[in-house]
């Protein structure tokens, strides 16, 4: 089920997955579950994989539909955060170390880790995760360590800021814990900007099941905008 394939003309594109989830996620997306591997090119970890569930794959496709009417975009993942910002911004930002990575995707095994994928809603000033934790990130038996849980809004608040204000540092999180998240479920964590003033952005976000049946966390966040020479700096980032 697994092979390789020659496809837009000479970039060699690796099949991530059996063929027929492949089928399935080429059905739902074109671009499939293809990584470039042409040289340079960074791995997008943020496209179906043969760990992800049903249920990831079905809110995949959920929100990858909404991406056609143009409100919603997938935010691609690489393991480090130097690799979504556009050569141009670069400038200023520290120089790429070569042995660092994204703390969410220091496990390259697939599954046991964080899976997750972003969709922006910029109109809304809004991102949501779909987040499947896996078993590397366990806490008490057979749950997400909150840890982790605190590591996805983080994460989510965080690119939302970005998108919204710029380079930005969490000031200050809160998470109120309602219900443990077991391992392997996916749980949708839905972020938004509720104001800006000044320098300071003020997020919220909250953590459900796909049923929207459990609340498992609620969070506040308060991100810093970093201002660079004066003038808050936005980062551009690829989105698709
Ligand atoms: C988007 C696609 C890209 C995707 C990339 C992959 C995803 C990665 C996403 C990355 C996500 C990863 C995210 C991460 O992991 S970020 C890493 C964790 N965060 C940090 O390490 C931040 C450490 N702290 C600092 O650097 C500074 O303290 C900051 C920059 C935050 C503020 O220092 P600064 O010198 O700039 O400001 P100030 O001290 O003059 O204060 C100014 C104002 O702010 C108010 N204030 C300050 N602190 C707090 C507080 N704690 N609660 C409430 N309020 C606070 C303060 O009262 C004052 O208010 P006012 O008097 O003006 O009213």
């Amino acid at each position: 089920a697994w092979g390789w394939g020659l496809q837009g003309g000479s970039r060699l594109w690796v099949l991530e997955a059996p063929r027929s989830l492949c089928a399935h996620a080429c059905a739902q997306t074109g671009a499939g579950m293809f990584t470039p591997v042409s040289p340079g090119r960074p791995k997008d970890y943020a496209l179906p994989n043969a760990s992800w569930s049903r249920d990831m794959l079905d809110l995949y496709d959920r929100f990858l539909a909404m991406t056609k009417e143009g409100l919603w975009k997938r935010i691609p993942s690489y393991n480090n955060v130097l690799d979504h910002i556009p050569g141009k911004a670069l400038r200023g930002l520290p120089s790429r170390k070569k042995d660092t990575r994204l703390f969410l995707r220091s496990i390259e095994a697939e599954g046991v880790g964080f899976e997750y994928v972003m969709f922006l809603n910029s109109s809304e000033k809004r991102v949501v995760c779909l987040f499947q934790p896996g078993s590397y990130l366990e806490g008490h038996p057979g749950f997400a360590h909150g840890g982790s849980i605190a590591t996805i809004i983080d994460s989510t608040i965080g690119s939302c800021a970005i998108f919204v204000a710029g380079r930005v540092m969490t000031a200050n999180l809160s998470i109120n814990y309602m219900s443990p998240v077991p391992l392997g479920s996916v749980v949708l964590v839905d972020s938004k900007v509720d104001k800006v003033e000044g320098r300071k952005v003020f997020l919220s976000c909250k953590v459900q099941s796909v049923d929207g049946g459990t609340l498992h966390a609620e969070a506040t966040g308060k991100d810093r905008v970093q201002v660079a020479q004066g003038v808050c700096k936005r980062v551009g980032v690829g989105l698709c």
